[in-house]
């Protein structure tokens, strides 16, 4: 369990991560989503130790990230693929930090067959492609065999399947129990892999929820009616006991999802239809609209972008 009490970083006069309290539970993946700049990768630094809080704390399992001997039995990060020393190989990076928790050197081996860069494993990791280093960099974060996983961004310019190997693998790890905690940018990414969402947005907590409790209250479904004879429609439908609400545009919207009963309804009420099309809402919309006011940087005119499908 990962314990974040009134997390606080400030950089000058730019208020990073602001009184962030929720707690990370074992055998979960928790999604940890924010638009760019919330705050994110500040606050993974801050749980293993790379960046001092200004005010409030956070503890594993009850004790600070410095006080943990042997963290990477404990914590596995992986906060920036790209931070190996270049002219290094794979499997003598991954010695080299094996050798310095006191792992031995056949679980260098396990983990480079584990994330499939075994046979790449003699090479400079300065020639590495993106995928190659995010693979990696989460068999370094594995080195420790750690009950607590932390993954900043590991889908970011990954292939079709290299993205489906990390949500398998993070899905994997944690119903053996682990602590799986992991940011990402992408609503749509976090829907399908994530158990629990943790949203941020300029540094403050926006959710704490299940996933299925934020698909509950956000994935609403509708019926969108357009009719040049929406008084004999309405009539029709009240008739049949339901409800219709008209939109500004002169459409109307149905809660819910039956669209061949609505449709045989208004057939049998005789009235002309130019559309008639079921509508879903959809989780990137929910999550834009969370976090909206705390974007930092956006594209006047994008924010309701792709609302509805
Ligand atoms: N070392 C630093 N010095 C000054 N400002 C920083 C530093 N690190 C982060 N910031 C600022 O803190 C805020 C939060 O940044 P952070 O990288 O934690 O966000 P993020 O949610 O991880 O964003 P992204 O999705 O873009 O990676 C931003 O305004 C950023 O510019």
């Amino acid at each position: 369990m990962i314990t974040l009490t009134d997390l606080t970083k400030r950089y000058g006069s730019t208020l990073a991560v602001d009184r962030l309290s929720f707690r990370i539970r074992p055998g979960l993946v928790t999604g940890f989503l924010g638009p760019n700049g919330a705050g994110k990768s500040t606050t993974m630094r801050m749980i293993v130790g790379l960046d001092r809080p200004t005010g409030g704390q956070v503890v594993i399992d009850g004790s600070r990230y410095d006080r943990i001997g042997e963290p990477l039995r404990r914590v596995g990060a992986m906060l920036d693929a790209q931070g190996t020393h270049g002219g290094r190989s794979a499997r003598d990076h991954l010695r080299w930090l094996a050798q310095s928790n006191r792992i031995p050197a056949k679980r260098v081996e396990e983990v480079l067959e584990k994330v499939g860069i075994a046979e790449v494993a003699g090479r400079r990791t300065r020639g590495f492609s993106l995928g190659m280093s995010q693979r990696l960099g989460i068999a370094a974060a594995l080195l420790g065999d750690p009950p607590i996983l932390l993954l900043d961004e590991p889908v970011n310019g990954l292939d079709p399947e290299g993205v489906r190997w990390i949500r398998t693998l993070m899905r994997n790890l944690a119903e053996e129990g682990r602590t799986i905690f992991v940011s990402s940018h992408l609503m749509s990414e976090m829907a399908i892999t994530a158990d629990h969402l943790v949203v941020i947005g300029r540094g403050r907590l926006l959710a704490d929820t299940s996933m299925a409790e934020f698909i509950d209250a956000n994935a609403r479904s509708w019926i969108r009616i357009r009719s040049p004879q929406p008084e004999q429609l309405l009539d029709a439908l009240a008739g049949a006991g339901i409800t219709a609400r008209r939109d500004d545009d002169g459409t109307f919207e149905v809660e819910g999802g039956d669209t061949e009963r609505v449709g045989d309804v208004l057939a049998e009420g005789g009235v002309t239809l130019h559309e008639l099309s079921p509508r879903h809402a959809s989780l990137e919309e929910a999550f834009i609209r969370m976090t909206e006011d705390s974007v930092e940087y956006s594209a006047e005119g994008t924010a309701h972008e792709g609302a509805a499908k």
